[in-house]
């Protein structure tokens, strides 16, 4: 079998003109311009790349972007003082501190003092129980890209057989969540799982999101089964270094019936879902109907 590469990157060109039309209706039948504004704290450099190209492609899709670039050593008080102001903020209806933060900043504490309706990232608390509880909230960007993909690749995901590897709050987590969502029969495999080939090769779903490089080998995989890859490890190869996913991309795709690439496949949704969050935390934020398709 040769796989259906699934595009991600043009997938999210798609979803960035849908959120460029929402924008443009907002502001021409109700006057109102998104906005959204993104903390970094430090100089991570990949965190870097990814708050500039988030702030590029939200001025391109018509929305107010503001940034704000914190030094490495800023104290919880100000960062949380920041939150603060921007969650009173008229003009800003999304707000998402880039994550990893440094060590001496409580993670959880910084995403809890976020106004859960302007949560774009669907970390805080309120927003997790409303996912788990099947009710409207904020949907994690990254998951949210992956639910898109699938729904598109195959219509309906009822009665599937899903294996998310990988437990962690902003991926495994809330997919788990979205995928049994859309009825499929969930399991979430980690570190300590017995037999994690068996568990993988029952799947029709494999989401790997482990944050190891090419862990997971073809063989786990089975025949026609969709591979959505979430990993994003750089590794040197041959001298050089390369960008590889959490599965072995060549021989999955020998296995599979469509796979996401790294680069290219899962990472580009994550920014257009971060987009379309923000129209629905805007519609949602003014009582107007949520834009169709945008949302879990
Ligand atoms: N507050 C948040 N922090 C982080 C999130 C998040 O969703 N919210 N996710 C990641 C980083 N991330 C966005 O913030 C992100 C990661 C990767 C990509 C992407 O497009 N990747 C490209 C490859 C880019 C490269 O060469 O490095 C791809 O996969 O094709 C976009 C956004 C952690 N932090």
């Amino acid at each position: 079998m040769s796989a259906t590469i699934i595009d991600g990157k043009a997938f999210a060109g798609t979803v960035r003109e849908k959120v460029a039309g929402h924008v443009s209706r907002l502001k021409e039948e109700h006057g109102i311009t998104p906005g959204l504004a993104v903390v970094l704290v430090g100089e991570d450099p990949a965190s870097q790349v990814y708050v500039r190209s988030k702030g590029k492609m939200t001025v391109e899709v018509g929305m107010k972007s503001v940034e704000h670039k914190l030094d490495v050593e800023t104290p919880e008080a100000e960062l949380l003082a920041l939150i603060d102001q921007l969650n009173n903020d008229p003009e800003i209806h999304g707000i998402l501190v880039q994550l990893p933060l440094p060590k001496h900043l409580n993670e959880d504490l910084v995403i809890n003092s976020i106004d859960p309706a302007k949560d774009v990232d669907g970390f805080h608390i309120s927003n997790v129980g409303l996912l788990g509880t099947g009710q409207k909230s904020m949907v994690p960007c990254t998951p949210l890209g992956c639910l898109m993909m699938l729904r598109d690749h195959h219509g309906s995901l009822s009665g599937m057989d899903a294996v998310v590897i990988g437990r962690s709050n902003i991926v495994g987590k809330p997919m788990a969540q979205l995928l049994l969502g859309d009825s499929c029969t969930v399991t979430i495999a980690h570190s300590r799982t017995k037999d994690l080939a068996d568990v993988v090769r029952r799947a029709d779903i494999v989401v790997a999101a482990v944050g190891r490089p090419e862990m997971v080998p073809g063989d786990w995989i089975k025949e026609g089964a969709t591979v959505i890859d979430v990993g994003i490890n750089r590794i040197e190869r041959d001298g050089k270094n390369k960008l590889v996913g959490d599965v072995d991309f060549d021989s999955c795709a020998a296995r599979a019936g469509a796979i996401t690439p790294v680069p290219g496949g899962v990472g580009p949704m994550t920014i257009a879902c971060l987009l379309a969050n923000t129209v629905t935390a805007c519609c949602r934020a003014n009582g107007l109907a949520e834009p169709e398709g945008l949302t879990a």
